[in-house]
């Protein structure tokens, strides 16, 4: 008797047909896009095009006006749980939490995610963020690009394969933006993906491409 190997399955993202309009002003339609594994896309426009609604669409946060998105081929909302569970969103903001230490917005972060981290990988990950000795500061007391690196720390305490990172470079000095672009990068070739928005030029390497949004 013959045999069959089951197929391959290979995460994958792809939308088609996206639209959104917010209070009177259609934003976008007909938007569509995919990403394999090792792939990785820069949404741009000016400023109010929709990115970040584009991006909280993808993420569930934002009610899709029309069109599909799927997760391995079927549509989220049928595989939610195992889509959420892949995904990690970083919003403009970085959810960070003014009166916890940098540490402890890492881990409340990760429970709240449903992970318990380990204090030593968390620890870790501020320090290759360059926050080595400001792991126990309330984080209201850090600078706007100290609070950035605390939320970018998810990154590299995170199992997600699909990173949707709105507006990750900004506040941040160009040794942060170069440390970025290679954690990204890291990322990408161990078979992640990203979507992402940044109003400066980006390059993350192959399996890149940009998405306009607007005239
Ligand atoms: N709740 C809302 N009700 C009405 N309009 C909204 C709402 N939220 C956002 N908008 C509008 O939607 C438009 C797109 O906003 P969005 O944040 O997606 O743009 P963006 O491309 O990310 O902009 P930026 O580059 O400035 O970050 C803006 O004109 C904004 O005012």
């Amino acid at each position: 008797m013959r045999t069959f190997r089951p197929l391959r399955t290979f995460l994958m993202l792809d939308a088609s047909g996206l639209a959104c309009t917010r209070g009177d002003r259609r934003l976008f339609s007909e938007v569509n896009f995919a990403l394999a594994p090792g792939n990785w896309l820069q949404v741009e426009g000016e400023n109010g095009a929709g990115k970040t609604s584009l991006l909280r669409m993808v993420c569930g946060l934002l009610h899709k006006e029309a069109g599909e998105i799927r997760w391995n081929g079927q549509p989220v909302t049928e595989v939610d749980d195992e889509y959420r569970g892949e995904l990690l969103y970083l919003g403009h903001a970085g959810a960070i939490k003014e009166d916890l230490t940098a540490l402890e917005n890492l881990c409340i972060g990760a429970a709240l995610g449903g992970c318990t981290l380990d204090e030593a990988v968390a620890v870790a990950a501020l320090w290759r963020l360059g926050l080595k000795g400001r792991e126990g500061l309330a984080a209201r007391f850090l600078s706007q690009g100290q609070k950035r690196r605390v939320a970018l720390a998810r990154l590299l305490t995170s199992k997600a394969k699909l990173w949707v990172l709105d507006e990750p470079f900004v506040a941040l000095d160009v040794r942060a933006v170069d440390l970025l672009c290679a954690i990204i990068g890291e990322h990408l070739r161990t078979g992640g993906m990203a979507l992402l928005t940044s109003h400066q030029e980006v390059n993350l390497g192959a399996g890149g491409r940009s998405l306009r949004l607007g005239a």
